[in-house]
């Protein structure tokens, strides 16, 4: 199957730092992998280099076979590279729908006279619906995201990525500030997503992970430490050592 994402032999330096040392990776169709890691070990680095975010200092970068390693970022999303957004970019004040809607219309280069384009762009009430019915949002459709709970405006956030259509899903701690408890229903509709679609998702909350991912890659000082099932990581005495030795650092600083 053709491969969505490649990421071949990645490096970043900060001056004479290295960040991120020779990380590969390829997403296909359907692929569901976590990316994980102990704090500092090169996670955000590396989903920056991938989203265009930062320039490697080597390595190559293809979506679908195409070399994008130094399109800009808007280039990138063009070709169905989406990051799941952070909530401090949404408007408060604005509701649930009004935020889809103006994704869509983003994406269709509409947003120009924004209420009148609403009435004018066919299927757009459709697609909201659908996407208010996959991320579960339909009961808080007309709220103002302001006052939406923590889990919700996480769904939000993955109901915004899902408008502009994605290949290959970045997720950044979708749970990021969910109770543990509330976690499972960002699971669910993660588990909701389009099957044809490559999910990469870089999340703290193991539970979260085991029952997500299909493949799981480690990093650790920047370094692809191993990668495999959930069974092959947790019985990996290196991954074990990454995250204790991480912990005693932590202790002694
Ligand atoms: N702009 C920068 N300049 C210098 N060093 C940086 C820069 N950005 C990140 N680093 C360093 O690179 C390392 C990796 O950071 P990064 O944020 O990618 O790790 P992470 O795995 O996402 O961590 P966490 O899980 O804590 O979010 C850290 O040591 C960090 O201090």
């Amino acid at each position: 199957m053709t491969a969505l994402l490649e990421v071949e032999n990645l490096s970043k330096n900060f001056g004479g730092l290295q960040v991120t040392s020779d990380v590969s990776l390829t997403l296909r169709p359907g692929d569901r992998c976590a990316l994980i890691g102990p704090n500092g070990a090169g996670k955000t680095t590396f989903v920056n280099l991938v989203t265009g975010v930062l320039d490697p200092t080597a390595g190559t970068i293809r979506l679908e076979g195409q070399d994008v390693t130094r399109l800009p970022a808007a280039a990138r999303v063009r070709r169905g590279l989406i990051r799941s957004f952070q909530v401090a970019r949404l408007f408060r004040s604005m509701t649930v729908r009004e935020h889809l809607e103006l994704a869509i219309l983003e994406r269709e280069g509409r947003t120009f006279r924004l209420f009148s384009s609403v009435r004018r762009t066919p299927g757009l009430e459709r697609e909201v619906e659908d996407l208010l019915d996959l991320m579960a949002l339909g009961a808080v459709a007309e709220t103002a995201v302001g006052q939406l709970a923590y889990g919700q405006q996480r769904l939000l956030e993955i109901a915004l990525a899902l408008a502009m259509r994605p290949k290959v899903l970045i997720l950044d701690e979708p749970a990021a500030g969910v109770p543990h408890s509330e976690s499972r229903r960002i699971l669910d509709a993660i588990e909701r997503l389009p099957k044809d679609l490559a999910v990469l998702m870089i999340e703290h909350d193991m539970d979260l992970v085991f029952r997500f991912a299909k493949t799981i890659v480690v990093l650790a000082q920047g370094r692809l430490l191993c990668s495999g099932t959930a069974g092959e990581i947790t019985a990996d005495p290196r991954v074990r050592e990454a995250y204790l030795g991480s912990r005693a650092d932590a202790r002694r600083h």
